[in-house]
């Protein structure tokens, strides 16, 4: 069962909790879980916006690099925001993020530790930016001249591996300032476990590239014998496995608090709502995912197929998840809207985006339907990077931002459906489908779409499930 939500009216006994931490790719979730009478419980939760995203010094505008600090600041206001009181019963935390992106460290000098007005945090060092999944500076032939992995997954821009290779190609100085390396949530873990080397679940590892989930190893002699730095790859764990435990009091959660390895974030809001086999899981936030638990015992092929639009991603105890990971999913109503604050600035408008949400979902509100067809893939897809959006059927009737944000929301959910179809669904049995992400819980006009798009009925979860998925994972460790 799903874990109940309660964060009023609450009165807590002096239970341990657990602590649930999502590093995404526009926000950091943080939540408070307990086990109670009912089940495991949300008692608090905080989020915060990153607003991370920074130039990209080396790549250009190809690249997709985060602030770390912003990042890491983004968890100390959550951390900040949670009760005090609680923290301090906070017996194990579980960490989630963003994959495939990759953060450079140095070892004992990615962070310091100091005192602030909530107790000790840490401040990010000696740290590269992260390269995120949505950095696209590997081109189609910088990939095709890469070595061929040993595993049913493909490398495409974005992966920690490829990003790696981007580097040591064209920047092999910049690799030399570090000596370690993982996704954002693994040097968080790392940094708070005070650890020389980060560990990294087989989750993560699987989303860098050049690694196989049947073996659970790197794909080490091809990687060596291109001259890939292959000590920069993290130790790599099993899913629910411990990392360590905290060095220092962090915040008021006690030192010695058992932290898991890091998971994926989708994963994890899988993990936080799926009974069983006949739920799809749907998550539309920066990206957009929609994925299905394999039956035990699946094997994936040996060899990857660029051009699928699936991929089976490891989920937890040996299982796999098919996913439909589109990279076009809350980002392009995000890039709306921040087109449209750029347009009224040129023309001399000065209007805050948290303004225009509200504005532009109203008018697609009142604007049930649309002849209007935007394909929006302004980001590509991976099975298919050089399809761009376009936009077709335009009648001068349909030009109101009623009718371009409808369209919008609505391609965003069609992509999503040309990914994996609803008679795919229904030929896996699928029955339901379970929903979160702040672009479906912000957004009436994209749950309304994902409804006409699937004869299923659909459940919403709230903006925090990865959170909820990674603290979860660690509430049943054993
Ligand atoms: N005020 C808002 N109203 C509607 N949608 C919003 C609003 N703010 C953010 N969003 C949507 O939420 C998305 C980010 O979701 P979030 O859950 O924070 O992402 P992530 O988990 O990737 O960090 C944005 O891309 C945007 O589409
Ligand atoms: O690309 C995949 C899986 O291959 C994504 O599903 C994966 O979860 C990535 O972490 C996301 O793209 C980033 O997640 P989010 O910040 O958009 O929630």
């Amino acid at each position: 069962m799903p874990p109940k939500i309660q964060d009023k009216g609450l009165n807590p006994a002096m239970a341990a909790c657990v602590l649930g931490i999502d590093l995404g790719t526009s926000s950091v979730k943080t939540i408070l879980l307990q086990e109670m009478e009912q089940g495991p419980t949300v008692i608090s939760s905080c989020a915060r916006e990153t607003r991370a995203q920074v130039e990209s010094p080396s790549a250009g505008p190809q690249g997709n690099e985060q602030d770390v600090r912003k990042i890491v600041a983004a968890l100390n206001d959550c951390l900040a925001g949670l009760p005090q009181q609680l923290l301090g019963r906070v017996c194990r935390i579980g960490v989630s993020g963003q994959m495939h992106g990759v953060v450079f460290w140095k070892t004992g000098q990615g962070c310091k530790w100091i005192e602030s007005g909530h107790g000790w945090t840490f401040e990010p060092e000696e740290v590269s930016h992260l390269i995120t999944w949505q950095d696209g500076r590997c081109s189609s032939p910088f990939l095709s001249s890469l070595p061929q992995p040993q595993s049913h997954l493909s490398v495409a821009t974005g992966f920690g591996c490829a990003t790696i290779y981007w580097y040591l190609k064209n920047s092999p100085d910049f690799l030399k300032r570090y000596d370690a390396a993982g996704t954002i949530q693994d040097y968080v873990v790392a940094m708070l476990c005070g650890q020389e080397k980060p560990q990294m679940s087989v989750q993560n590892a699987a989303s860098w590239g050049y690694f196989n989930t049947t073996s659970k190893s790197w794909n080490m002699d091809i990687l060596k014998e291109s001259h890939f730095p292959i000590h920069l790859l993290p130790e790599v764990v099993q899913p629910g496995e411990l990392a360590g435990e905290t060095a220092y009091v962090w915040h008021q959660i006690p030192k010695g608090t058992e932290v898991g390895a890091a998971l994926g974030d989708f994963q994890c809001s899988v993990y936080s709502c799926m009974s069983d086999s006949t739920n799809a899981v749907l998550n539309i936030s920066t990206s957009a995912q929609l994925t299905l638990l394999m039956p035990s015992g699946f094997q994936p092929a040996d060899s990857p197929n660029p051009r699928s639009p699936l991929a089976y991603y490891p989920y937890f105890n040996n299982t796999y998840l098919v996913v439909a990971a589109s990279l076009n999913g809350g980002n392009v109503v995000a890039t709306f809207v921040n087109m449209l604050v750029r347009w009224m600035a040129e023309l001399g408008l000065q209007v805050p985006e948290s303004d225009l949400y509200p504005r532009i979902i109203s008018a697609a509100l009142a604007q049930t339907d649309t002849d209007l067809n935007i394909c929006p893939t302004i980001f590509g897809e991976r099975h298919m990077p050089e399809r761009l959006a376009s936009v077709m059927g335009i009648a001068a009737s349909d030009l109101s931002l009623g009718h371009v944000t409808r369209a919008l929301c609505h391609g965003v959910v069609q992509n999503l459906h040309s990914m994996l179809p609803s008679q795919h669904l229904k030929e896996a049995g699928v029955t339901r489908i379970l929903a979160s992400g702040s672009a479906l819980g912000k957004n009436e006009v994209m749950r309304q779409e994902v409804e006409k798009a699937y004869p299923f009925p659909v459940l919403y979860g709230r903006n925090v499930d990865s959170a909820v998925g990674a603290a979860l994972a660690m509430l049943r460790r054993k």
